[in-house]
């Protein structure tokens, strides 16, 4: 039984679908509520342990009626019941630790959402092997995990330390920052810079900090192209390791304006990743909304349907200055607090990041949390207390994303850092809905016309119903993902199963809070549509007869309530 919604505004008004009235209307009669428990209050028969091995293109009735799901999230559902799937998503940064065909697999199943390749290491060709490793993983194993390039930008590091992988810099030790090229080795505690006129920029007094304050130097003086420094907090300096420096206790920053955000090394990234069809572009030092403008006209004039979605990091002054247009103009957005915390006091970056989550919710963008959420495990197999309380903190901000760095690329125990985003998250998500301990937030308009405006009216009266009436899912049919993100915006306390026929919007809905995004093609034709996606999920065991859905659509602008038949 299903009662049905419909509004067919101008721009989506469709002949073929003209039978359904151009109001508001009811299907059929409405009987007393005709739901019956939703499947969280209902017992769970005890299921096999899923098989991870097999995967899931449905072939069976031809290409028209296929569905891409994967196995974990098919294993996920029909165990723990699909109410308690995992809502936050995780992003993990691919580097030696993790780049083999069994490592990235390893992280799709333990559910790597997104991988990250930074452009900062590493050759094009390495990141070509990446990329390409894990669209063969894709394509046989059914996995949706999406390709984030990020990129370099204009920031100053140090080399690649001569080719050890670290050097320990004591207290009091005098060393030499320069921007001479050596043959390696490099002279005992000489560092390479790779900016040329980091000599003439920094000042006697000034203090240097390494990866944003993990090491710190004093300049004691200048001679030529070396510049000569004191350790005062002695640490770990890794290759590559970014440079900052801070003159009577404000961050110098006069060069940084200077400098493009996106280097001529960075477009050259950019064609790479355009050429290699990665899902997302993060762009580094983000200063204002123009760079990103620029970069979406540019990709828009050289991909198809403008594939490829633009993520603005926040790490710096300017972007923090900026952040509502520099929001605006992206489709997404990461809190990169490793260089927030190098910018701005580190007792500064809990209410940057709190106002990035809020803000980008409100304006219906993406948001990811990133930067030493569980550092301490690139060392150790298990994470600090307060590791854990900062990633729970995160997840009860609901932002739509956490993401791995060191811990994923270079440390020991990327795969176990991975399970504890996952446990966690599961853990905190599953406490503040039962508590319902969330706030409403007040979410503004942001439609651009009026089917935009019929859109998002659907979408939150579609979850505020998905809440009240307890219903186990929402189902969204969508072609470019938009609906899908509206209602992820809700923050409903049901999943979202999202059918989009476009495996690369499947994989861009992937970063999406709630979202769990399905390929399947589709016509204009609910009824058909519903009986069909019904049939193709009951036949694998991921929906059952009863099961309660609200079902929207945007080709139709519509909403369904109703049981599984
Ligand atoms: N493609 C790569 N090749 C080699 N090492 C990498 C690669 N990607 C990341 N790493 C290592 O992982 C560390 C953490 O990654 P990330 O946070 O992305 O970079 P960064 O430390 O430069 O901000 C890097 O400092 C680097 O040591
Ligand atoms: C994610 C960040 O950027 P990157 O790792 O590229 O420095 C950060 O600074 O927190
Ligand atoms: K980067
Ligand atoms: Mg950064």
């Amino acid at each position: 039984m299903a009662q049905a919604l419909r509004l067919l505004s101008p721009t989506t008004f469709n002949p073929s679908v003209s039978k359904f009235s151009v109001t508001a209307s009811t299907g059929r009669p409405l009987p007393s509520l005709p739901r019956r428990l939703p499947r969280a209050l209902r017992a769970s028969a005890s299921l096999p342990p899923p098989d991870l091995g097999l995967i899931y293109s449905d072939g069976g009735a031809g290409a028209g009626a296929a569905i891409d799901v994967d196995a974990v999230t098919e294993a996920e559902m029909k165990e723990n019941g699909f109410r308690s799937t995992r809502r936050t998503k995780l992003v993990c940064t691919i580097g030696p630790a993790t780049c083999s065909a069994e490592q990235l697999e390893a992280l799709a199943v333990g559910g790597m959402n997104v991988a990250r390749v930074n452009m900062c290491h590493g050759t094009r060709e390495w990141h070509r092997q990446v990329i390409r490793q894990l669209r063969r993983l894709n394509e046989e194993k059914g996995f949706a995990v999406a390709v984030m390039m990020d990129t370099e930008g204009s920031e100053i590091h140090m080399g690649d330390l001569g080719g050890t992988s670290s050097a320990k810099a004591e207290d009091g030790e005098i060393w030499t920052f320069s921007v001479r090229a050596f043959n390696s080795p490099l002279p005992e505690r000489t560092i390479n810079v790779n900016y040329d006129g980091f000599a003439e920029d920094v000042k006697v007094g000034d203090e240097l900090l390494v990866d944003g304050g993990m090491v710190r130097f004093e300049v004691i003086e200048k001679i030529g192209p070396d510049v000569k420094c004191r350790c005062n907090d002695p640490g770990l300096l890794l290759p590559r390791a970014n440079l900052s420096f801070w003159r009577n206790g404000r961050l110098v920053q006069e060069r940084n304006a200077m400098l493009p955000t996106i280097s001529s090394k960075d477009w050259l990234d950019i064609d790479f990743g355009i050429s290699e069809g990665v899902d997302f572009i993060a762009v580094s030092f983000v200063k204002s909304a123009e760079v990103i403008n620029n970069l979406k006209s540019y990709i828009a004039a050289r991909c198809r349907d403008n594939e490829i979605a633009v993520i603005a990091k926040i790490e710096s002054i300017d972007s923090l200055k900026n952040l509502e247009d520099i929001v605006l103009a992206s489709d997404g957005a990461m809190v990169a607090r490793g260089d927030m915390g190098a910018q701005i006091p580190l007792e500064e970056v809990p209410s940057a990041q709190q106002k990035i989550v809020k803000l980008c919710r409100q304006l219906n963008k993406p948001v990811i949390v990133a930067s030493q959420l569980l550092e301490s495990m690139i060392e150790y197999p298990t994470p600090t207390r307060a590791e854990v309380a900062d990633v729970s903190e995160a997840v009860k901000q609901r932002a739509d994303a956490l993401m791995l760095s060191g811990e994923s690329a270079m440390g020991q125990y990327p795969e176990k850092a991975l399970t504890v985003l996952r446990s966690v998250s599961l853990r905190i998500e599953r406490w503040w809905r039962e508590e319902k301990r969330h706030e409403a937030m007040e979410l503004p308009d942001i439609a651009s016309s009026f089917s935009d405006k019929i859109s998002e009216e659907i979408c939150n009266s579609a979850a505020k119903m998905a809440d009240n009436l307890g219903v186990d899912a929402l189902f969204v049919f969508t072609r470019t993902g938009h609906m899908a993100s509206l209602l992820s915006r809700c923050r409903p306390d049901c999943p979202v199963f999202a059918f989009t026929s476009s495996t690369s919007v499947r994989r861009r809905l992937n970063l999406l809070w709630g979202l769990i995004p399905f390929r399947l093609s589709f016509s204009g034709d609910m009824e058909s549509n519903l009986n069909r996606t019904f049939s193709l999920l009951k036949a694998r065991g991921m929906i059952q007869s009863g099961d309660l859905v609200i079902a929207l659509s945007d080709t139709l602008q519509s909403i369904q309530v109703m049981n599984v038949p």
